[in-house]
């Protein structure tokens, strides 16, 4: 089996809320809502891919001991099979900007049930609800 590992974060800012980014028109699953984050290269743990994918998307800091595990998806991707790992992030350096998406918002875990998320997150809100 192929497997594609991706890590994603869901930051949560003081008051319970979720940060979401747009994916990018020129992207596969253009338009959707998505936790920041992206693939694992082969020479990356989760964790440090995870760091570089906020720097890269969001311009923020944070480190591994900063970063929890929170659960994940198992989901079909076209001839791949997808393996999203979602981290919960309370403690960052920096304000999120929308470098590399079509926009970021910051939203309450069970808004979430309203917004277009690919198929594998739609089972992490539930997650979230309980959790942030
Ligand atoms: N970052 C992120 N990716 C997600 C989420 N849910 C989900 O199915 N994915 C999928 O996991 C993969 C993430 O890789 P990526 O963000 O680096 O994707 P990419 O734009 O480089 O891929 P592309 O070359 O297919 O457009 C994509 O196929 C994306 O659709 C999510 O919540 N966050």
């Amino acid at each position: 089996m192929d497997f594609l590992f991706v890590t994603a974060a869901a930051l949560v800012d003081r008051d319970g809320r979720v940060l979401v980014q747009q994916r990018s028109r020129h992207r596969s699953m253009a338009g959707l809502w998505e936790f920041p984050g992206g693939k694992v290269e082969p020479d990356e743990t989760p964790e440090h891919a995870l760091i570089r994918e906020l720097r890269e998307e969001l311009g923020i800091e944070t480190e591994a001991a900063c970063l929890a595990p929170a659960g994940f998806a198992s989901e079909a991707l076209g001839d791949r099979h997808l393996i999203l790992l979602l981290y919960v992030c309370r403690k960052w350096k920096g304000i999120p900007a929308a470098l590399d998406s079509d926009g970021i918002k910051w939203v309450r875990p069970v808004e979430l049930h309203a917004l277009d998320m690919p198929p594998a997150d739609k089972p992490l809100i539930g997650l979230l609800e309980a959790l942030v």
